[in-house]
């Protein structure tokens, strides 16, 4: 999907890191038709989250997997087959080559797209250089991006200021998404490569994962139609 065919409001992804289904159904009512996509992480996966996937889906909603998958390819293969008959739009895998390959084999023919973790958006360079790799954040997601693209990956997670050139690496079929979104005046909390919501579709972010300045917002709505309301002025 290029783009432009992306509807505005499914640019917001609003990541449900609750712990419970009981505390992410009661978000979601109170979200209502302000949010349309919402990723379910570690947290709601691990407490019984997984069958909410299709409830969501069946009520016309998009979810995204976020499982980071990583492990010897036969492995991702068959989880991520097993993954394909929950409903969700998008599943994460970390970009290595044989996790990536294995991942786009276990869904073919299915509707689920995986999108590739490049550099997670808490790490800066520091803290890849104690990770072992002796290269800059921008580096490592600008070469796992080409590789990610090469395999056929569907899409790209990294911070929203790498967006401006990878897109000029994997071009406007692979969707680039970024957490590490951060509306004016909220807390970066662990995140450290961050943007607003604003400059990242002005950089040309084709989706923002956002989940605590949303979740755990007074009036989580209110700041949803807010974030919307960025997007469209960057958007124009
Ligand atoms: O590089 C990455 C990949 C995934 N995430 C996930 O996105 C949300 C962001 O949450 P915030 O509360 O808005 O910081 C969270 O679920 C992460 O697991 C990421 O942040 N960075």
């Amino acid at each position: 999907m290029t783009p432009a065919e992306i509807a505005p409001k499914d640019r917001l992804i609003v990541g449900l890191d609750l712990p419970s289904v009981d505390a992410a159904e009661a978000m979601v009512a109170r979200l209502g038709d302000s949010v349309t996509f919402y990723k379910i992480g570690y947290r709601l996966a691990y407490a019984g989250g997984l069958p909410l996937v299709a409830k969501l889906a069946d009520s016309g909603k998009k979810v995204f997997l976020d499982l980071k998958l990583h492990d010897i390819g036969n492995t991702v293969m068959q989880g991520v087959q097993s993954i394909t008959r929950l409903g969700a739009t998008f599943l994460t895998v970390h970009a290595y080559p044989q996790t990536m390959k294995a991942a786009v084999e276990g869904c073919a023919g299915s509707g689920l797209k995986i999108l590739a973790v490049t550099v997670l958006t808490s790490y800066n360079d520091d803290d890849l250089h104690a990770a072992g790799y002796r290269l800059h954040v921008s580096e490592l997601v600008e070469a796992r991006a080409a590789q990610a693209q090469a395999l056929g990956v569907a899409g790209i997670v990294c911070a929203p200021e790498e967006v401006g050139n990878l897109r000029k690496v994997v071009g406007h079929q692979t969707s680039l998404v970024t957490p590490g979104i951060r509306p004016a005046g909220t807390a970066a909390g662990d995140q450290k490569r961050i943007m607003t919501p604003g400059r990242a579709i002005a950089a040309g972010a084709d989706y923002l994962v956002v989940a605590r300045p949303v979740i755990e917002a007074v009036d989580p709505k209110a700041t949803a139609e807010a974030i919307h309301a960025e997007i469209a002025q960057a958007l124009g």
